[in-house]
């Protein structure tokens, strides 16, 4: 949170070797991270409190990627066996101070190791800074940040950013440059400049920006990218926009539609990376309050570009009941060779589709969304390092006490994506489900039971409150939820429910129709049987998105308390702070100021 708004008054500020003065009536002192912002008091240049959450989370992200992916994050310690006569230092990088110990072996050689001090080496694109306080942050807070261009194509913006760079004494790293974010980067990549990590942080949406970021990134760099524009990427009013601007349709109307609007800014940087033979791996994917924020590495390799046709989906939404199923546009499967016995990756156009016209459950109308990324949100390995930095280091550390103000909320998003369930892209909510088929909302843990008895996993969803990610069909969720009554009503009776309904509603058809789609007890008995005889299908890489496994043993069916129930329980028990600390008064994206 906001640590410190402080009027300066009546005393002249001298800036360290800034010949100019400043009238302090001009000016707040705003204290955020490690830096101190002089920010004009009236509005010119855009500065948004409530974004401290995403500049938290930026630090501690770069941090992590550093440590797991950064440029030097492998090589840290060299041990080299060298014979005796050969000098230690001889191969070192001579950028860097090392120290050496060196210890005899038995046959006579030399072991040599060799700790590397290294001399800072990070360089970091911020292509839209307005106040220069994110660039400052990165300055003072991440280690080994050799230089930091901290860019803004308004001269009121670069000013500020001079001025609270030099106030902050890190000149020597902040850059301040006026440019359009493109002209640099396309400049840039002419002169083959490249950054280790491009923050890409616009008003609206990012699109105009990342054709030139791509050109400008170091291999294994991270790119980590705003979006704001959630009335287009998530809302129920421009699907045309949407279109325009990611090359897919959200999912409009639905409550999954913020998990769609990741999902779509993820195509447009998976699209465009591609062009430059490039692939993008999400590391962590978050819908914060009113934008998206997403942390990609960039790797150059035409061999997972080959990927992106199978990890890209449509999904088709009933508008009436809600369920929906994914299309991957592709397949990739593991092959082998008939006369080498090799294996080898065969590529193919997808089958499909997997619905029927009509919504089998309710005979509603689909809608389509996408096309969009289909694959993993997060990175389990740099997640856990996320949150690791947060708890240990800026939660617990006395150099970083009033750091951080946001790591309570950290920890609790981050938590959340951490346990997301993998490869079951969206999620239900069991209020929506329950007010479509007229029944009372069971509580979460009982559903995940019930599921889990049926032998599908489940979570929750860093994206909406309340919401399960699963992978069971359908087929499986109605059926949970239409038992489930029957333990808070044991007389009920569904016949006499169903008469009161109007034959219309898709509650209606999801009840009456439901034993003529439930697997049959004796279709799951054959099919156990049949599993049991066949071999393993060999399959690689081949996701199945499309949730057309219906074929669940009906009578396994039970809501006693499993390992799936207890897991969900267990992080609602935590009480994690999912949402921003102390919002101000009508928080949200703020408007450019006046003068741009
Ligand atoms: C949302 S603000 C950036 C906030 C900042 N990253 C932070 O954390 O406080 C967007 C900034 O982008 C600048 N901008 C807009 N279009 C630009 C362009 N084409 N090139 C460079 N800067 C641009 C605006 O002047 C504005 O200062
Ligand atoms: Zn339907």
């Amino acid at each position: 949170m906001l640590k410190a708004v402080t009027s300066i008054k009546n005393k002249l500020i001298s800036l360290k070797n800034l010949n100019s003065k400043i009238s302090p009536d001009d000016y707040n002192i705003i204290k955020e991270g490690r830096a101190e912002i002089l920010f004009p008091k009236e509005e010119t240049v855009f500065y948004n409190p409530i974004q401290q959450f995403n500049r938290d989370l930026s630090v501690t992200c770069i941090k992590a990627w550093n440590n797991l992916y950064g440029p030097k994050a492998k090589n840290n310690r060299k041990t080299v066996i060298k014979p005796s006569h050969k000098r230690a230092n001889e191969d070192s990088d001579s950028d860097d101070q090392t120290s050496i110990k060196h210890r005899k072996l038995e046959d006579g050689s030399v072991q040599v190791e060799t700790f590397v001090h290294r001399k800072p080496y990070l360089k970091i694109l911020e292509a839209l800074s307005a106040t220069g306080l994110r660039a400052i942050r990165y300055a003072k807070e991440i280690p080994n940040v050799k230089e930091i261009v901290a860019n803004d194509l308004l001269p009121e913006a670069v000013e500020s950013i001079r001025r609270n760079a030099q106030y902050n004494n890190v000149l020597d790293i902040v850059k301040p440059n006026q440019d359009d974010a493109n002209v640099l980067m396309y400049r840039n990549k002419a002169q083959n400049k490249k950054y280790h990590i491009i923050d890409l942080d616009p008003y609206g949406t990012v699109t105009p920006f990342v054709d030139a970021a791509f050109q400008n990134i170091e291999d294994d760099g991270l790119m980590l990218v705003t979006c704001t524009d959630l009335s287009v990427l998530a809302g129920n009013g421009y699907p045309e926009k949407c279109f325009a601007l990611y090359g897919g349709v959200n999912m409009i109307s639905h409550e999954a539609t913020h998990e769609s609007a990741l999902r779509l800014v993820l195509n447009l940087l998976g699209q465009t990376a591609a062009k430059y033979k490039k692939s993008i791996e999400p590391l962590l994917s978050l819908s914060i309050d009113f934008y998206v924020r997403v942390f990609i590495k960039v790797k150059t390799s035409p061999i997972k570009v080959k990927d992106l046709q199978s990890n890209t989906m449509i999904t088709y939404h009933c508008s009436n009941c809600g369920s929906f199923a994914n299309q991957p546009l592709g397949r990739k499967s593991e092959k082998v060779g008939k006369k080498s016995s090799k294996p080898y990756v065969k590529f193919a156009p997808a089958s499909g589709p997997p619905v029927n016209e009509k919504c089998q459950f309710c005979d509603g109308t689909f809608h389509l969304a996408g096309p969009m990324y289909a694959g993993s949100l997060h990175n389990d390995e740099f997640v856990k390092e996320v949150l690791r930095i947060n708890k240990e280091e800026h939660s617990k550390k006395k150099e970083f006490e009033g750091v951080y103000g946001t790591t309570k909320r950290i920890e609790g998003m981050v938590t959340l994506a951490a346990q997301e369930l993998k490869d079951a892209p969206f999620y239900f909510s069991p209020n929506n489900v329950s007010s479509i088929i007229k029944l009372q909302v069971p509580p979460l843990k009982r559903i995940v039971a019930g599921l889990g008895s049926l032998g599908y996993q489940s979570s929750l969803s860093h994206a909406k409150h309340s919401c399960l990610k699963t992978n069971a069909p359908w087929e499986a969720i109605w059926y949970v939820m239409r038992e489930s009554q029957k333990i808070d009503f044991p007389d009920i009776d569904m016949n006499k429910k169903l008469s009161k309904m109007n034959k219309n509603t898709a509650g209606y058809k999801i009840l009456s129709k439901m034993n003529e789609w439930l697997p049959k007890e004796e279709d799951s008995i054959a099919k156990e049987n049949k599993n049991a005889d066949e071999k393993p299908k060999k399959d690689y890489g081949e996701i199945d998105y499309s949730r057309k496994n219906n074929s669940f043993d009906i009578t396994k069916l039970s809501f006693e308390p499993n390992e799936q129930s207890n897991k969900v329980e267990g992080l609602r028990h935590l009480k994690m702070v999912r949402y921003q600390e102390n919002p101000t008064k009508n928080w949200g994206p703020k408007a450019r100021p006046n003068s741009s």
